[in-house]
Formats: structure tokens, C-alpha cells, sequence
């Protein structure tokens, strides 16, 4: 039974990756991901310099999953840059460069330099900070999505992969995937957390986050129907060039699978590898290849996508 994926050119020998943002912000814990089972990293979110983030408390984990106001903690890009270039083409082991600027011209400032550089791996354009105070989604905003694809491929060569946040309309995903099929994108990333969400402490009386009195991105359990929503919603509209790596609500193989069945070609987890460490990977490509084995599956093409409807 093989977990084995690809998406563009690039090979995968585990549908497995961690999810921009966990255990992933510095050096040593992108090695320990690439160590693992899992069959590659994502590196925290760039900015083009190195930044502390918000205030703490600011992230809390619950019964269900998480809240997280992180504001974008990152050692800068020329770090991470520099991780992706030394650490690239470890056969069917990819590492994921994702940047996430405060402006457009951050993100083209940095989509610049991945040009420029010796890094031909996968980059994954951040449009969904839900945390950065004053700023909106920028994947809420179509035409904007539209104009910043189209100022990056002016120059921007290598593969890019789009991560959003969720959409709740049908006509958002329509939109959101009309604007996408006019660029040579390579695949998008479903979903980031569900911006915006409270937490409360009823003992205390009080949120448990301290940024943005307490609204922060929620993860885990709470988002996994809103992940496969937008999967599914992504895969029945993209064009099929065009991969999805499913992120949200994954704890288990049965996630995955269901992941894979609304079409994922890859997944990410994020809220649950912060809890178990990257022995996650092991346990959960475990569990994967039981359901295969007990379905008749030998690889993950034999199922993907094929949600059936009633
Ligand atoms: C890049 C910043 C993000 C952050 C953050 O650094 O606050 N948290 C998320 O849940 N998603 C993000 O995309």
C-alpha cells in the first residue's frame, strides 16, 4: 500500500505535511518534520524581515482544538529561504516555502527573490492571515486576489501553490475558483483556520487569548466539515491541472481519508501535530493504510476525489 502523491512535477513518498504555522519556526524543527514520516515540510509563514508577533497569551488550546492570534511570529524570509534552498531535492521529501507579506508589494518583493534564488521548489503564497491587526483576508477580496496573481506572473516562474481561508457561499467558490483558473497556479491550499472565532473562560468571565480582545483563528476538530467543504467546492471547480492540499480537522487516518475522498491530493495538519509532535505521522499513516487495506485501496489515486453523492 503506497501514501505516495505528487503535485506538479514535485513527488511525495507521504501525503503527509504539517500545516504552515506549527512546530515550524525555526531551523530545528523543520528538520525534525523532514526526519519524520511526513513527506515534507511547510516552513512558518515569511515576512520579508524577522518579526515577534502578537502579545501573549495568544494561542490556546481546548477540548476541540485551538485559537491562535500568533500575528506572525517568523525569523524573516532570508531564513527560511535559506533552509528551502539547502534542504531541497531530498528524493520524495519536499520542502514548502510559504510567505505571507503585510502588503502586495511584500509578497512580490519576496516572490522576487524565490526567482531569483537557487530554491525550485514549491512556494505557497499565504492570502489568509486572519491575525494581522487592521488587515483583512486578502483571499476575501477577489479582485484583488486577481491583481496580485497577475502582478506575480509577470515574472514569477516556478510553482506556486495559493493558500485561502474558508469561503461559507456558494458563490464565493465560484468566484474564488473563476479568478484562479486565469493563472498557471500549481495547487491551493484548503483551508487556513476559521478567522475570527471567541474562546471563552466562563470561570474567569474572560476570552483566553489576549490579542484583538480575544478573536483569534480556530483550528482542529471545530473546522474539519468547513475543510471538506471547500475541498470538495474546489476540486468540482478548478481546473484538474490545478492540485489541493487539504488542511483542517485532521486527528486521524480517517480525516485523511475523507480529505483524499473530497478530492485532496495532499494534506496538511496543523493543530493536532502541535499537540503530538511529528510521532503524529507515523500513527496516522498507520491508520490510513488499515482503512486502505480494509477497502481494497493499494494507492491514494484509487480514491481521491471520488466522493460519492446521494
Ligand atoms: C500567517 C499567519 C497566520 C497566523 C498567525 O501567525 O497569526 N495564524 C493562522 O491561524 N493562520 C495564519 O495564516
Amino acid at each position: 500500500i503506497s501514501l505516495k502523491a505528487n503535485i506538479g512535477d514535485y513527488q511525495f513518498d507521504n501525503v503527509l505535511l504539517n500545516a504552515a504555522g506549527i512546530r515550524c519556526a525555526t531551523t530545528d524543527e523543520l528538520d525534525k518534520i523532514l526526519d519524520s514520516q511526513a513527506g515534507g515540510c511547510v516552513t512558518k509563514s515569511a515576512t520579508p524581515e524577522p518579526r515577534k508577533g502578537n502579545e501573549s497569551p495568544r494561542m490556546k488550546a481546548t477540548a476541540l482544538g485551538c485559537i491562535n492570534s500568533m500575528g506572525l511570529p517568523n525569523h524573516g524570509f532570508d531564513y527560511y529561504l535559506k533552509f528551502a534552498e539547502a534542504n531541497q531535492n531530498k528524493a520524495g521529501k519536499q520542502v514548502i516555502l510559504s510567505i505571507a507579506g503585510l502588503s502586495v508589494d511584500q509578497n512580490l518583493e519576496m516572490l522576487k527573490k524565490i526567482q531569483a534564488s537557487s530554491f525550485d521548489g514549491l512556494t505557497e503564497l499565504n492570502l489568509s492571515c486572519p491575525n494581522i491587526k487592521g488587515e483583512s483576508q486578502i483571499a476575501y477580496d477577489f479582485e484583488a486576489v486577481r491583481e496580485i496573481l497577475t502582478d506575480t506572473f509577470k515574472f514569477f516562474k516556478k510553482q506556486l501553490g495559493i493558500k485561502l481561508p474558508p469561503y461559507f457561499d456558494m458563490h464565493q467558490f465560484d468566484r474564488i475558483a473563476e479568478v484562479l483558473n486565469g493563472f498557471p497556479i500549481t495547487y491551493v491550499n484548503a483551508i487556513n483556520s476559521v478567522g475570527n472565532g471567541l474562546i471563552v473562560n466562563p470561570e474567569t468571565e474572560s476570552a483566553v487569548i489576549k490579542p484583538k480582545g480575544g478573536f483569534g483563528g480556530i483550528g482542529g476538530q471545530y473546522i474539519k466539515p468547513t475543510a471538506l467543504a471547500n475541498v470538495r467546492a474546489l476540486r468540482l471547480r478548478l481546473r484538474p491541472d490545478i492540485s489541493i492540499i487539504g488542511t483542517g480537522g485532521i486527528r486521524s487516518g480517517q480525516d485523511v481519508f475523507e480529505h483524499i475522498l473530497c478530492g485532496a491530493n495532499l494534506v496538511q495538519i496543523g493543530t493536532q501535530f502541535g499537540f503530538e509532535g511529528t510521532k503524529i505521522f507515523d500513527r496516522i499513516s498507520r491508520e490510513l493504510k488499515e482503512i486502505m487495506d480494509k477497502k481494497g485501496y493499494q494507492s491514494v489515486a484509487d480514491f481521491r476525489g471520488k466522493l460519492k453523492t446521494l
